[in-house]
């Protein structure tokens, strides 16, 4: 289990996240929702150890721990927003680049690959670039990239954003599979009925923090 307790960001002064307190359960899927500019890329950010929070504290399984370690035991994933895919790589080296710079063998990683690339329905474009890929694909991709470091918490940032509605129904329908599977997912989206769609718990950011 993630407990984050007290957690407060600034900007320039300005509170954006104000001691807020955040439960995330085992094999369960929280949304955290709210509208535009409240702070909701700010906690992802936060919980993914690219942003440090000016106070607040973080425990794992009753333990107090960071991010940064989190993210070196291969705890957390991240799905980012903009995909941000490797545009020089191929669909399966930028599966496999995490895992082999972190130790897994190159044979073991291009199995895994494989494995994901099946799941997501990405077999065709293992060998194609970044650019030559739809949304949809280059959002599987991304998604590959977080599941091949075998992470038991995957953080997603707007998933849906870059997502027509059709498309917008196969990310509802791949979370839940995760989920069937025992994955802790956490989704950070301003869209209620994608939120409806996959979480068990809705966390509505709080408004209203600035000073
Ligand atoms: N690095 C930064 N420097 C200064 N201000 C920032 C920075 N990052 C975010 N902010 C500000 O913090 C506030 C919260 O931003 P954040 O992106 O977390 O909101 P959000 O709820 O995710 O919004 P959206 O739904 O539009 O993505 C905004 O006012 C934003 O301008």
């Amino acid at each position: 289990m993630l407990e984050l307790t007290g957690i407060t960001k600034k900007f320039n002064g300005r509170t954006i996240l104000n001691g807020l307190d955040l439960t995330v359960t085992d094999g369960k899927t929280l949304a955290i929702v709210g509208p535009s500019g409240v702070g909701k890329t700010t906690l992802l950010r936060i919980i993914a150890g690219l942003e440090e929070a000016d106070a607040g504290k973080l425990t794992w399984n009753g333990k107090q721990t960071t991010p940064d370690e989190l993210r070196k035991q291969g705890i957390l994933g991240v799905v980012f927003q903009n995909f941000a895919l490797f545009p020089q790589y191929t669909v399966k080296k930028n599966i496999t680049l995490a895992p082999t710079l972190s130790g897994t063998s190159q044979q073991d990683a291009d199995a895994k690959a494989d494995e994901l690339l099946a799941q997501l329905s990405l077999t065709q474009q293992a060998d194609a670039f970044p650019a030559t890929l739809s949304g949809g694909q280059k959002q599987r991709v991304a998604i590959a990239r977080a599941l091949a470091l075998n992470p038991d918490v995957l953080l997603y940032d707007e998933p849906t954003s870059a997502l027509d509605p059709a498309l917008r129904d196969n990310v509802a329908a791949m979370l839940n599979q995760f989920k069937q599977s025992g994955m802790t997912q956490v989704v950070v989206t301003h869209d209620m009925d994608f939120a409806a769609a996959v979480a068990d718990t809705v966390f509505k950011m709080p408004t209203g923090t600035e000073d």
